[in-house]
């Protein structure tokens, strides 16, 4: 395990374009596999959890060459996946765990077990599984819910499903098998969240159907994707911004990052906070569903920043950002409530209970709610030693906090960062000069 140190920073100057977006990679990887023509994706993420997700898609018979900027993907057709040849390993990726079972639900006669690391084997796959079987296929979990789990494929119903949570994996996954389905497949969202999959078939030939909270897709052939150019990752881009926000004096520019409004509710909460960042944001999405993914340059500087409550609604467009809102409301004046997070109990650790835990060793006021944390903000941190508990938004947070800190932070177990963002502390360090 690797220990990091990060001491209190003087300011952060420059630019800073983020690692490719994690997301609509894993996306690109799997929609790449099931097409029938070879796609070409540019600004693939190279980062731990999409690397998982290439070896998954060669496992499952695609063609999967790697150039300096490029990967090019020769997909294996819709309904064609080959045999694995073991169980598919997932790595530490809860997004590839859950979409890509949608895919393996529509290969009938054909099997397939998935299993991951000590984290995914601690995250619940019922979600998923719940749609799958009434649509027909056969999903064997752990006790019932957890990985390793086994999909058995089959000819697929299409089915009309309410989410019982705000969650795009689920969504996603329910997407993709409807694909495969004969009929029309609706998937109802509680509340939006990030559209990325959506977006992706739509570019890829797909007509898909947005009736407020009503998403339609249809059975088809054969998927036509175009080739692909990933945007920045909006929740990566977010440490720098927060940093930049945090230590006095700092003033950044984020390049090409994607502005998906779907992926940008930290910057309307940062923005509401007080924070000052700059850009051309997407806005709220009509019913019509753009085939592309929207990217922008933003300018972020320090300043001063008063508490805000953060409702379930605006979650699902903030979730892996919330850590940096416990964090930022450690800064603030007031209070800083999150409320309708319990998804966070799930992510690669328990968001809720590390954060608040983790926040406090620093010299945090925060208290743990069923669904969320309520932030007492007193100006600032002490500083201290923070755990990753392997997970890599904690490990960042930690690096953030660190240099907001009066003493400076030890983050225990920085490797973990490698999962969504390989050159974090790299270029943390060229943004400090
Ligand atoms: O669809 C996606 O790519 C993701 C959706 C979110 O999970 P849920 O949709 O399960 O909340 C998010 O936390 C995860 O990092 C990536
Ligand atoms: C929760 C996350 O990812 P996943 O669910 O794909 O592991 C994340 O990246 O913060």
């Amino acid at each position: 395990m690797s220990r990091a140190r990060f001491d209190h920073a003087r300011r952060l100057r420059g630019s800073v374009t983020p690692p490719s977006d994690k997301s609509i990679s894993h996306r690109a990887a799997i929609l790449g596999a099931m097409a029938s023509e070879p796609v070409r994706v540019r600004n693939y993420l190279h980062a731990e959890d999409t690397v998982s997700s290439l070896e998954a898609m060669r496992a499952l018979g695609a063609l999967v060459t790697i150039d300096a900027d490029e990967v090019v993907i020769r997909g294996t057709g819709l309904r064609e996946t080959g045999e694995a040849d073991g169980p598919i390993d997932v790595g530490n990726a809860g997004t590839l765990m859950r979409l890509l079972p949608g895919w393996l639900a529509g290969q009938e006669g054909r099997s397939y077990t998935l299993d991951g690391d000590a984290s995914i084997r601690r995250r619940p796959v019922d979600r998923i599984a719940e749609p799958l079987r009434r649509m027909g296929a056969v999903i064997d979990a752990t006790d019932g819910r957890l990985p390793p789990f086994t999909v058995h494929g089959t000819r697929l119903t299409a089915i009309d499903y309410e989410l019982p949570v705000a969650s795009a994996q689920v969504k996603s996954c329910v997407l993709l098998a409807g694909l495969m389905a004969e009929g029309a497949t609706t998937v109802v969202e509680p509340v939006p969240s990030r559209d990325h999959t959506e977006r992706m078939l739509a570019g890829a030939g797909v007509t898909v159907h947005r009736d407020g909270a009503r998403i339609t897709v249809s059975g088809v052939d054969e998927l036509t994707p175009e080739d692909l150019v990933v945007p920045g990752d909006p929740s990566s881009a977010a440490f720098m911004i927060a940093a930049a926000v945090l230590v006095p004096g700092s003033r950044i520019t984020v390049r090409a990052t994607g502005t998906n409004w779907t992926r940008t509710g930290f910057l309307r909460i940062l923005q509401r906070m007080g924070g000052i960042v700059v850009g051309d944001l997407e806005d709220a999405p009509g019913d019509a569903v753009p085939g592309h993914e929207p990217l922008g340059d933003l300018e972020v500087a320090h300043g001063p920043l008063i508490g805000t409550v953060v409702e379930a609604g605006e979650v699902p467009l903030a979730i892996d950002e919330l850590p940096l809102v416990a964090l930022l409301g450690c800064f603030a004046e007031g209070e800083t409530v999150v409320r309708g997070a319990q998804e966070l109990r799930l992510k690669e650790s328990d968001r809720i209970a590390t954060v608040v835990d983790g926040l406090r060793a620093l010299g945090g006021e925060l208290e743990a709610t069923d669904d969320g944390f309520v932030v007492t903000g007193t100006g600032g941190l002490r500083g201290g030693t923070i755990g990753s508990h392997g997970d890599h938004r904690l490990a960042m947070l930690g690096a953030v906090a660190g240099l907001a800190s009066s003493d400076g932070v030890t983050v225990d177990g920085m490797e973990a960062a490698a999962v969504s963002y390989p050159t974090f502390t790299d270029d943390l360090a060229r943004l400090l000069g």
